[in-house]
């Protein structure tokens, strides 16, 4: 049921299971941080992490460290922690590179797997999938094309048969859809087409399954609700049966089957490993494995029973000064975030930069978004309520209208 005081929010994070899980992070004092989907919070155990791997592990260990400290073997044994998250086999992820480069990767190899060279993907994707899109099908001699996934297109454009590889976002970073990862899989397999989910916006937002889906590839990064920080690796799924015939393009001798040969041919390790190119940045990886490390305390199914609370408490308090949600209500259609529409034409910047000033931290999505991240490890049930009663009264009162919260600045 979905609380409506603070006094039954209160009661809520009294009883929450997740809540020891906020004290294990940094959080400003008067900040009520809704931009986790974004950008997640850091851990208290990373600047120390951190430290220990520049001092020890490099400074004093110095070359040592690529056998001691298990350097050479991070994508693995990172992936292996990224692995539960997402429903897979510890041997099917690594982690390396970026999302953009890792979803250049699944592209090309799904379509070298194919005999087709249509690349489906969704028109409101994050800008990237269709950059990534367009440079991997020109590269390819592919072509792309475009739908909205959540409408008729997507299955009449399956239906042609000429679709090689369907790329989609598990949850739109826009609206917070959440897409029906099972039903799209099954539909693209009984078409002959490869499916890659980008899980930017739902690995540790909502529980995945990628091998129970038979998801062929995916990717996703862990800055935002793995709390890895700004730029962090991300990671790469290919399911087992794909990795014998896999071929990636940017092969490179961290996917080399015996890299300490310097052999000059380049011979693909035997399995996910071959996904791998060069070397990794080892700093950032000890970020990440703090942040994966406090997610290993975590259970997903009480992660996503809180978010869903949080985002219908955050919801109803909109609706009630008449914001529009482009989020949808069912549940099974609903990742982390809230997004809402702006109540006239140019005041979704200026209501959220008024938040911001009175410490509540969303963003703002071109052309008409209020976004609002919900991350269940650090966030209270009594933060949702207060942070939904200050944008209904920065909406009551008119606040936003200010001229100082009109002044854009580069990112948003
Ligand atoms: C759906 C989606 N894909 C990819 C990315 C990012 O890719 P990269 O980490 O390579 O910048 C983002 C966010 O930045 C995203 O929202
Ligand atoms: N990855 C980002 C970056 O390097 C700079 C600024 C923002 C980002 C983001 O992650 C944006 C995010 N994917 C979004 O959904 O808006």
């Amino acid at each position: 049921m979905t609380p409506t005081t603070r006094e039954e929010c209160a009661a809520l994070d009294a009883a929450d299971p997740l809540a020891a899980l906020r004290e294990e992070f940094v959080l400003p004092e008067g900040v009520i941080y809704l931009d986790g989907n974004s950008l997640g919070a850091l851990p208290r155990s990373t600047p120390a992490r951190v430290a220990d791997m520049i001092e020890r592990e490099w400074g004093q260990d110095l070359i040592r460290s690529w056998n001691d400290a298990g350097w050479w073997d991070k994508p693995r044994t990172l992936g292996a922690k990224v692995a539960p998250l997402v429903g897979a086999d510890t041997d099917e992820v690594v982690v390396g590179d970026g999302a953009s480069a890792n979803l250049f990767k699944c592209l090309v190899t799904a379509l070298r797997l194919s005999d087709r060279s249509v690349v489906l993907g969704e028109a409101g994707n994050f800008p990237t999938d269709l950059y990534v899109t367009e440079g991997a099908v020109g590269l390819a001699g592919a072509q792309q094309r475009r739908i909205d996934p959540d409408g008729p297109g997507l299955a009449q454009e399956l239906a042609r048969e000429d679709v090689a590889v369907l790329l989609l976002s598990h949850v739109d970073y826009r609206s917070g859809v959440l897409r029906d990862m099972a039903g799209i899989t099954r539909l693209a397999h009984e078409h002959g087409t490869l499916v890659i989910w980008d899980l930017c916006h739902s690995v540790g937002a909502v529980p995945i399954e990628l091998s129970g889906n038979d998801v062929d590839f995916a990717v996703g990064c862990t800055y935002k609700y793995l709390n890895a920080g700004p730029g962090a690796p991300a990671f790469l799924y290919a399911a087992r049966r794909h990795h014998a015939a896999a071929d990636q393009p940017l092969s490179g001798w961290h996917g080399h089957a015996r890299p300490f040969d310097f052999t000059p041919d380049y011979e693909p390790a035997p399995g996910v490993s071959r996904f791998l190119s060069g070397s990794q940045p080892l700093v950032a990886d000890a970020a990440l494995e703090a942040g994966l490390d406090v997610w290993a305390k975590a259970d997903l199914a009480h992660v996503r029973t809180k978010s869903l609370a949080m985002t219908d408490l955050f919801l109803a308090r909109a609706a009630s000064v008449g914001l529009a949600s482009i989020t949808p209500a069912e549940h099974e259609r609903r990742g982390s975030q809230v997004a809402l529409v702006q109540p006239e034409e140019g005041a979704g910047y200026p209501i959220v930069q008024a938040l911001i000033e009175r410490g509540v931290i969303g963003d703002f999505r071109a052309p008409d978004v209020m976004r609002f991240g919900f991350t269940p490890l650090y966030l209270r049930y009594v933060d949702v309520y207060d942070a939904a009663t200050a944008l209904v009264e920065v909406v009551e009162s008119g606040e936003w209208r200010a001229e100082r919260f009109n002044r854009r600045s580069q990112v948003t």
